[in-house]
């Protein structure tokens, strides 16, 4: 596979190397890595191409999921007599010591693997099937029978002026704060918002979300999205809603967030406005692979591109940006790869998500408004955690904001949706979702053994009390 006939013959030095190889995975990610590793340890010779190495293992694992639920766990066990800015300082240290391990950990899973190959740099299409790779230990050209797209996505900037000030911070910068901004200000009410929200105003911080919607949470149910806001309020989370942000003005004392609603003044201004496709290096176009107008790549439900025989997994292809979708995105590439039997992305059903707030907030299916707008006749079973007698487990852990709602159909006795706003929610809405999925009825769940004390025993009385 090895083809080094990019020798320069005057000199004898290395131009550029030649690689050809079954399978060509560009971008070191949850569905890249998971394909790498299957595929290669059947035997099929595997090229992964990762173009930064402090991103080894993917954006989970480094920069997201993983190190910011670390924060969040620890920012939940601060006391009000630790020192802000010494125990943020430890916080991020026990972090990056998580992460090392854990890229560590993700290098070994494809370095252990014969057939996979590892290359640093940065891939560019230069025809449907061939790349070239600069920046890493050598320039190569790669060429791949197979090629399969995974760069994920980058964080999307609002463009305002302002927006590279010295105060103002993207998802992963602002992981490396050195000390708790007595006002943090955020740009966007999305998932990361009001996670860094929930996390900030637990190390110490007052903040503020600064919605430009009506506010956070749109699309929930009004008494889920109060439980949320409510939640959020204790912990020390304003909502300026209906604020269209204009820029971001540095004076010397601190950052103003100039708004149609208003000016925010902050010692630190996070922006959370949604993620952009990590496609501009890749010259997509050399590869005739076409993407939307948001500049996402165009797949279809078997997450083919419109070049032949290349596929893109993961957040790059505008999808829901889960890893758990760019993983199960991987299954679906195999299954085409490995002859097995045919899945796509329609067969997914209730994809369980999360919102890892204080509490979390997870949710599976239709909300109630939509299931109603569907013109379903359902029943609704809603109690806020605090009055769920059956429920002791976030009362032992001193955490009872929230509600659980599940919204089951009247006719069939199926649960069409859950919204879970609780201690332990990541968890419970696992099984809801199974349910979902296996047809389980709402009177069996009602009617289950649960682990006690647990958090799953609310489905016991919440489901008790369906109208
Ligand atoms: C702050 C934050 C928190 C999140 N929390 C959660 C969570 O709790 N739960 C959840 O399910 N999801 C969460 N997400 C979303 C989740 O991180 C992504 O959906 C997931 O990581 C997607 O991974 P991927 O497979 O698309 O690729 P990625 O993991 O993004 O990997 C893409 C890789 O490609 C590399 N690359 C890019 N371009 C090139 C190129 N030209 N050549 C070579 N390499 C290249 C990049 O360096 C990167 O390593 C979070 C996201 C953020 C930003
Ligand atoms: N727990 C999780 O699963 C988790 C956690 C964090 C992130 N994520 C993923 O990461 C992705 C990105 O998160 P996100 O919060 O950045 O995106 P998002 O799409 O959830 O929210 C973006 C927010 O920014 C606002 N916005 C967009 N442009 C704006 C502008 N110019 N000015 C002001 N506001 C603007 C939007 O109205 C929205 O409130 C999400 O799709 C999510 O799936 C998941």
């Amino acid at each position: 596979m090895d083809d080094r006939d990019g020798r320069d013959p005057r000199g004898g030095e290395l131009m550029t190397a030649r690689l050809s190889t079954e399978v060509l995975v560009i971008g070191w990610g949850k569905g890249g890595k998971t394909l790498a590793r299957a595929l290669g340890r059947a035997g099929r010779r595997v090229v992964l191409v990762e173009r930064d190495d402090t991103m080894i293992g993917g954006t989970c694992i480094n920069v997201a999921c993983v190190p910011t639920k670390a924060l969040v766990i620890q920012a939940e066990r601060r006391r009000p007599e630790d020192d802000p800015d010494a125990y943020l300082a430890r916080a991020i240290a026990s972090r990056d010591t998580l992460v090392e391990r854990l890229r560590e950990a993700n290098r070994q899973l494809l370095a252990t693997v014969d057939a996979v190959t590892l290359v640093r740099g940065e891939a560019s299409f230069t025809g449907p099937h061939t790349v070239r790779v600069t920046g890493g230990d050598e320039e190569l050209e790669i060429a791949g029978e197979v090629v399969v797209v995974n760069t994920g996505t980058v964080p999307r900037m609002p463009g305002i002026d302002g927006q590279d000030g010295p105060r103002v911070h993207d998802s992963t910068s602002i992981q490396h704060l050195d000390s708790v901004p007595d006002r943090l200000a955020i740009v966007g009410a999305g998932t990361i918002a009001l996670e860094f929200a929930s996390m900030f105003a637990r190390f110490g911080s007052a903040v503020t979300i600064i919605a430009r919607g009506a506010g956070i949470l749109p699309d929930e149910d009004d008494d889920v999205r109060a439980s949320v806001e409510h939640a959020l309020a204790d912990a020390g989370v304003a909502v300026l809603a209906d604020a269209s942000t204009t820029r971001i003005d540095d004076g010397p004392e601190r950052a103003t967030v100039v708004t149609s609603a208003g000016e925010v003044a902050a010692d630190a201004v996070l922006l959370a406005t949604g993620r952009a496709p990590a496609t501009a290096a890749l010259d997509l176009a050399a590869a005739d692979i076409r993407t939307d107008e948001r500049g996402f790549v165009i797949v279809d439900d078997l997450l083919r591109t419109s070049s032949r025989r290349v596929w893109a997994v993961g957040d790059v292809t505008g999808g829901q940006q889960l890893t758990p979708i760019s993983l199960d995105d991987s299954r679906i590439v195999h299954a085409q790869l490995t002859g097995a039997e045919e899945r796509n992305r329609a067969d997914r059903v209730a994809v369980p998500t999360a919102v890892f707030t204080t509490p979390p907030l997870a949710r599976v299916g239709l909300t109630e408004r939509e299931a109603r707008e569907r013109g379903l006749r359902v029943l609704v079973g809603a109690k806020p955690v605090a009055t769920i007698a059956a429920m002791p487990r976030p009362k032992a852990l001193g955490e009872t904001h929230g509600i659980i709602k599940v919204v089951v159909d009247a006719e069939t006795d199926l649960v069409l949706g859950a919204a879970l706003h609780s201690v332990d929610a990541q968890e419970v809405i696992n099984l809801v979702a199974l349910a979902m999925r296996a047809g389980v009825t709402a009177a069996e769940l009602r009617d289950g053994i649960w682990t006690h004390p647990s958090s799953t025993e609310a489905l016991n009385e919440v489901l008790g009390e369906l109208r």
